[in-house]
């Protein structure tokens, strides 16, 4: 039987914000979960890294006042652009849904993961204005009208980008298990990384994102806790699908009374 959020008529843009610190799991989790509710995947931290490798590309210097005046403008004349692309078959291959990154329409998918932009992103992502231009674009996204949905992760979508989101989750894990999920996910790419440095580039990266004054890693007050160091990656998927068809289901049992309500007010004025 089909369930009655599937029957009713659309509600709003159901949106889904998931923070967390690095190599939680944010971008994987939002992934599948927006491949199988069929919702748009935002990658907010793509953004930042977009940025960070135009910047770098254009050998600016970052800590100048120069460099950040046109890091700024950099951000005000980029176009960042997503698509998702269905899984390749389970026979061979990585089979999970990607989400593409094109910035100025060229993929940038792989290069916004170098090491060059994961050491500087940080401070990109600090810069007041830079934030401002990106929200802007974020809200834009969520706000599309031909979407039922988006799931959108990052630092601060619960707090600051989506604070209207009708389900907000917050992933953590022990930092050591966050490091070695980097580790094997990198080393698939390049055989020499080294696993304390990517450690020690995580946790310089989290304590950035913690205490700058400009839209700091927060979890939401509202949001859900999930811990991922001991929950397996479907595990995370199904506990937030569950929590989305409750919501969801219930947000449409509320609009059918609210609709039925209506048509008795209507018939009892006649
Ligand atoms: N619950 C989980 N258990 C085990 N591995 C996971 C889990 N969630 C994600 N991963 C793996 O950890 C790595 C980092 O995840 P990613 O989604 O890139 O994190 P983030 O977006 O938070 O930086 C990836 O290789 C991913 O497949
Ligand atoms: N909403 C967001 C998302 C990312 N970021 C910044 O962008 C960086 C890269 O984000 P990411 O999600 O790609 O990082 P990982 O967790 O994948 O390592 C973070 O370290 C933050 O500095 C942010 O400030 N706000």
């Amino acid at each position: 039987m089909a369930s009655r959020a599937a029957i009713l008529p659309k509600l709003s843009i159901f949106k889904i914000a998931i923070d967390g610190p690095a190599a939680s799991g944010k971008s994987t989790t939002s992934r599948y979960v927006a491949h199988r509710l069929g919702f748009m995947h935002i990658d907010s931290g793509a953004m930042y890294r977009a940025i960070t490798l135009k910047a770098l590309r254009q050998n600016i210097k970052f800590e100048s006042h120069n460099g950040i005046s046109h890091i700024i403008n950099l951000a005000h004349n980029s176009s960042i652009q997503f698509a998702t692309t269905k899984p390749i078959g389970s026979s061979g291959g990585d089979n999970a849904p990607q989400t593409m990154v094109y910035l100025d329409d060229e993929d940038v998918s792989a290069d916004i993961r170098t090491m060059d932009v994961t050491r500087n992103v940080s401070f990109v992502a600090a810069i007041p204005e830079i934030r401002k231009v990106m929200l802007a674009k974020q809200r834009g996204y969520a706000n599309s009208t031909n979407i039922d949905g988006v799931v959108m992760d990052g630092r601060d979508i619960g707090t600051v980008v989506l604070p209207d989101a009708q389900l907000k989750i917050f992933l953590t894990a022990n930092a050591n298990v966050r490091a070695m999920r980097r580790y094997e996910q990198l080393k698939l790419k390049d055989k020499k990384v080294v696993f304390e440095e990517i450690l020690r580039d995580l946790e310089k990266r989290d304590k950035a994102d913690l205490e700058r004054k400009v839209s700091p890693l927060r979890k939401a007050i509202d949001a859900v806790v999930l811990d991922t160091t001991t929950l397996t990656l479907n595990e995370i998927v199904g506990k937030i699908i569950e929590m989305t068809n409750k919501l969801r289901n219930n947000a449409a049992q509320l609009s059918e009374v609210n609709s039925q309500l209506n048509e008795l007010t209507k018939r009892t004025e006649i």
